[in-house]
């Protein structure tokens, strides 16, 4: 018998394709953003801005002086979802590998969305997590968990 997936997996699906697009060899992000009719309205994952090669930014540093870590550089994949999104997000889910950190937190609010459905979370309960839960909580943004899964592509 053929496998059915649900629209949750099918949307993380897609969120964890987008990751494997991103050249962090640390933490590949992904994030597709969803309409009430199940419409993918943008999709992104966490890579570097327009023109700047990957090749000449440090993607392997995360210590040491901010200028020469990714840090400063990289565009979080929930930002550029949110970026290359083609309609007005008020009221869609936003479905991410990682659940985002304070600053996507801001702009996922500011957006209009209203739920952000997250696998991942191994950032959780650090300062940038408790602020963004804060956030959300304070705004009345919907966070919800999802079981990892696994399927068989024949
Ligand atoms: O909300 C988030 C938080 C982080 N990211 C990206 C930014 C970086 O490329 C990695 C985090 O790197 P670490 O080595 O795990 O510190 O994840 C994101 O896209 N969205
Ligand atoms: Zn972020």
């Amino acid at each position: 018998m053929s496998t059915v997936i649900s629209w949750d997996q099918y949307f993380m699906g897609i969120a964890k394709l987008s990751a494997y697009r991103s050249k962090d060899p640390n933490t590949q992000v992904g994030a597709c953003i969803v309409n009430a009719e199940n419409k993918i309205v943008g999709v992104g994952y966490n890579g570097l801005p327009w023109g700047c090669e990957d090749t000449q930014f440090p993607w392997g540093n995360r210590e040491g002086d901010m200028y020469d870590t990714k840090y400063p550089y990289v565009v979080h994949a929930e930002l550029n979802a949110i970026l290359n999104s083609i309609q007005n997000l008020k009221g869609c889910r936003i479905y991410v590998s990682l659940f985002p950190c304070h600053e996507c937190v801001k702009a996922i609010i500011q957006s209009g969305i209203q739920k952000i459905i997250y696998e991942d979370d191994k950032y959780n309960d650090t300062p940038s997590d408790r602020a963004a839960k804060r956030m959300l909580d304070a705004a009345g943004v919907v966070y919800q968990k999802m079981t990892p899964f696994d399927i068989e592509i024949k």
